[in-house]
């Protein structure tokens, strides 16, 4: 008999050559290069040509990378229509979902059918752009805003602030961001990444894939814990709340937001970059609270669960601290993440296999007559 594994827990499900998670280790790597390098020596940019080029760009190639991420910085104005219409207390990230959605509309390249690699390829590099675009817009038009104008000379992390904000960037938030989104890009087969692969795996359109990947990482228990975060410290308030409040959630078996993960078990690589930042941002502000209550509650988890940090936890603080409003918070991962969906869209369409897991039926194990209705 078929072995069974709830959630496919453990379950192998394709190969990969893109990010490599080392859950017992702690390790997290990009096509063969550590986090920690990354984070250390290249922009995300750079870290969006390794996943989707196979390898690191040349200053040439960087260059050329930019200019065709820049390149794409506009929306159809059927979407732009679409986001100064939307309602204006609307989740961002059911916007974004519908946004996407909506991009293929717009974009004739986006066919059913045996995939096209190099069309799929531009599309690909269209939705990294385009998708924090969206995010941005929505939240410009939802506050009675335009969007500030366009700029080319701004990297991807620093074009959003501008975009958000109407102001220019400066150069540590800028960095900041640009760390944040690389530490975010890809992630094995994560529950999103899964399921962008799942809906192209029929060879339905790359934009049906993104958008199936938006409405997956929404869920609390997935992209959604950074903003339940914030949330979670917020009702806490105060550093001698969080005993009560720790204790209390594990009675009534609720989970605590930004804690756990299903393959890292000792340590979240991601959370310490993040949770670095996040001591100096609540550090400059002269706000260490925030902090503070963070590290007790990963703490009391530790010694009460043995569970530890993980990504969503740490860059809560971090965007919080950087005044973004936290209904952009898992946006944000949306944006980053697009980059790591659409290489892993790509690379499942160069060696392609429908995915069909099976059932384990636990239902009544004899079939039955249809008794006539009146007698059910
Ligand atoms: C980017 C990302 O997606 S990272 C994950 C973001 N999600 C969150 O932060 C939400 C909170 N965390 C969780 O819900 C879980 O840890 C998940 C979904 C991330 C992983 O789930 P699983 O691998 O199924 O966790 P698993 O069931 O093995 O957990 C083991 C035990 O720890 C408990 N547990 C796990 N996470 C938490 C948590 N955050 N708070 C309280 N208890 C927890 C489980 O209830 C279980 O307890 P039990 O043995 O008493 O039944
Ligand atoms: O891998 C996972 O299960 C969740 C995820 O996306 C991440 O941690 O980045």
């Amino acid at each position: 008999m078929t072995e069974y594994s709830k959630g496919l827990a453990g379950v192998i499900a394709n190969e990969s050559a893109l990010s490599e998670v080392r859950g017992e280790e702690g390790k997290l790597s990009y096509v063969g290069y550590e986090i920690d390098e990354l984070v250390a020596h290249c922009s995300y940019e750079e870290v969006v040509h390794l996943l989707h080029r196979g390898k690191l760009p040349n200053q040439a190639e960087a260059e050329e990378f930019e200019k065709a991420l820049r390149a794409e910085r506009s929306l159809p104005d059927g979407v732009l229509t679409y986001l100064k219409t939307a309602p204006k207390d609307a989740n961002p990230m059911d916007v974004l979902r519908t946004g996407v959605s909506m991009l293929g509309l717009y974009d004739d390249r986006a066919e059913i059918g045996e995939p096209h690699l190099e069309k799929l390829s531009a599309c690909a590099i269209s939705l990294v752009s385009k998708v924090s675009l969206i995010v941005a817009a929505y939240h410009r038009f939802r506050q009675g805003l335009e969007l500030p104008e366009i700029r080319k000379d701004l990297s991807e992390a620093g074009h959003f602030l501008w975009l958000i904000t109407g102001e220019e960037p400066s150069e540590r938030a800028t960095k900041i961001l640009d760390v944040a989104l690389t530490l975010h890009a890809d992630h094995g087969m994560n529950a999103s990444t899964f399921s962008a692969r799942v809906t192209v795996a029929t060879l339905s359109d790359i934009y049906s894939g993104i958008t199936s990947a938006v409405g997956t990482l929404k869920g609390p228990l997935h992209g959604g814990a950074n903003e339940g975060v914030i949330q979670m410290l917020l009702e806490i308030g105060e550093l001698e709340n969080v005993d009560a409040y720790v204790e209390g959630k594990l009675e009534r078996k609720e989970k605590i937001m930004g804690i756990g993960h299903r393959v890292y078990r000792k340590l979240d690589p991601r959370a310490p970059h993040l949770r670095r930042l996040a001591i100096e941002l609540t550090d400059e502000l002269g706000e260490p609270k925030w902090i503070q209550m963070s590290e007790r509650i990963a703490e009391l988890m530790f010694e009460k669960k043995g569970l530890t940090a993980n990504v969503d936890f740490y860059s809560a603080t971090v965007y919080y601290s950087l005044g973004i409003p936290t209904d952009l918070f898992t946006p944000i991962f949306a944006i980053a993440r697009t980059s790591g969906w659409t290489a892993q869209v790509l690379e499942q369409l160069r060696d392609n296999r429908l995915y069909r897991p099976l059932t384990l039926y636990v239902g009544p194990s004899e079939t039955r007559p249809v008794p006539p209705i009146e007698e059910r």
